[in-house]
């Protein structure tokens, strides 16, 4: 089967010849460039079979500085050169290519290398996949509760308010109290929720999620504690509800103040007793379940409003844990505009596209009505948007840009300079100093930037996806 080839060389006599070659061949050339950068930014939209790569190129890279970003997005490649001096060819090699060409090269020389190249990247992808199954197999069998991955790997953020609510969260997890998660929508609360049980001792144990908005009324009781056959109109079978699925492990109660009055009389007793009856049953389960539940309601209001049980309000809030809205923490939105993109480019088998300093300092400055729901769903528009693999602008409603920026109190120029800095260190890849790191990007010297970073608060982590 032909294979889809992308050439990056310079010259343009040998990239036409080495598509003559591929064409005869019955392989198809999706695009020819002359420098790293060109390259780069093809690779952000397309997702060749095969990279043919040049060494010495346009522009102030060579082909050997783009062998990282093919080797992480899995894309095998093949070195061409007309120099074969053995520095070279040393540098090259540590970048474990998938095939070396000296020029001048013949017709079979190159398809030969392509299907050798082709096989070895294949077996090499086989093997790696094996050996990752056997390691987790190990780990599973060695150690049942050692986690494999970090504590909160898919909560992003660095700001002082997500980190409080995370300590909290750390501190409550491997206990039984019941929890309650606030927060307006879109801000993240099912993650907290799926953090505490993830670091509690119910983690093997299930965890069940219960929308009570999205469940009718008349039906919310049945969901919750199940029905035996016969119990009314329509139980034409027994249901086992929500809470003895969660048996042993967590039921996490999203929307809590959507609840009916009626079903929360319930529910409390549930709670206090630890124990149910199916709807039309006889026999008492007994409950081990741990509680959370998470509201963006102001559940106080609700109770004074004679909508929501204070009894019940005292059960379920005996540990709460706000999470702030996205606009009190802006500094969080480019490690999670990062990892939007790393995550769409895995998804694609893409490179990760680029934003423009511009763009992101107005997604800083933008007041996310829907918070990081609303900041996931833009970016996927921008990324569709971005055919040539760079966010240069983003589409946004005015009405929502922040006029209350810089928020009151702080010295005028800060929060510019901040985000200046931010929207730098995100093109950089979070490299601070160097060739393309924030400091270059900026026209300032690197020492400078680290202590304007200190002096401005921003302790940057920077989070691959
Ligand atoms: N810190 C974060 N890092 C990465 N992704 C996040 C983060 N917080 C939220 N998200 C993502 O944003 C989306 C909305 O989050 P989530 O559903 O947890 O919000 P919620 O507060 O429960 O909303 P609602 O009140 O509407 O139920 C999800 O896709 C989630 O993965």
């Amino acid at each position: 089967m032909g294979l889809n080839v992308f050439i990056v060389e310079d010259q343009f006599i040998e990239a036409n010849d080495l598509q003559l070659i591929l064409e005869s061949a019955g392989h198809s050339v999706c695009a020819i460039v002359k420098s790293v950068a060109g390259a780069l930014e093809f690779l952000t939209t397309a997702r060749p079979d095969i990279v043919l790569l040049d060494i010495f190129l346009k522009g102030p890279e060579t082909g050997i500085d783009l062998a990282p970003a093919l080797t992480a997005a899995g894309i095998p490649f093949i070195y061409i050169s007309a120099n074969s001096d053995p520095l070279t060819f040393e540098a090259a090699k540590t970048t474990r290519p998938d095939g070396f060409l000296i020029k001048p090269f013949r017709r079979q020389d190159i398809l030969l290398a392509l299907d050798i190249a082709i096989y070895r990247h294949h077996y090499a992808a086989q093997h790696t996949l094996h050996q990752q199954q056997a390691r987790a197999q190990n780990l599973r069998i060695g150690s049942k509760t050692k986690e494999s991955t970090g504590e909160f790997n898919e909560i992003i953020g660095n700001s002082a308010k997500l980190l409080e609510a995370l300590d909290l969260v750390r501190q409550v997890a491997p206990m039984d109290t019941s929890v309650l998660i606030l927060g307006e929508t879109g801000v993240g609360k099912e993650g907290i929720a799926r953090a505490i049980h993830r670091l509690s001792k119910r983690k093997n144990k299930p965890l069940v999620k219960v929308n009570c908005a999205a469940i009718p009324p008349g039906l919310i009781e049945s969901e919750l504690f199940g029905h035996e056959k016969g119990a009314f109109s329509g139980a034409s079978e027994r249901r086992i509800g929500k809470f003895e699925q969660a048996q042993g492990g967590t039921i996490f109660l999203d929307e809590i103040g959507e609840m009916p009055l009626e079903t929360q009389t319930k529910l409390l007793r549930v709670i206090q007793e630890k124990e149910l009856e199916r709807i039309g049953g006889r026999t008492t389960i007994r409950l081990d379940i741990r509680i959370v539940t998470a509201t963006n309601r102001n559940l106080y209001k609700e109770v004074a409003a004679g909508k929501f049980r204070i009894d019940l309000y005292y059960r379920i809030n005996v540990f709460s844990i706000t999470l702030a809205p996205l606009r009190e923490r802006p500094e969080d939105i480019p490690a999670l505009v990062d990892y939007f993109l790393q995550k769409n480019a895995r998804l694609m088998g893409t490179l990760p596209r680029r934003i423009e300093p511009q763009a992101l300092a107005r997604l800083v400055r933008y007041a996310w009505p829907g918070n990081i729901r609303e900041l996931e769903n833009v970016m996927e528009r921008q990324i569709i948007l971005a055919r040539s693999g760079v966010i240069s602008s983003v589409d946004l409603p005015d009405d929502d840009i922040r006029a209350d920026y810089p928020p009151a109190g702080s010295p005028k120029n800060q929060p510019d300079e901040k985000h200046m800095i931010m929207a730098a260190l995100t093109k950089s890849n979070g490299k601070v100093s160097g060739k393309g790191g924030a400091a270059e990007i900026l026209n300032i010297p690197a020492p400078t930037l680290v202590s304007r970073m200190k002096k401005l608060g921003i302790s940057w982590r920077f989070v691959v996806g």
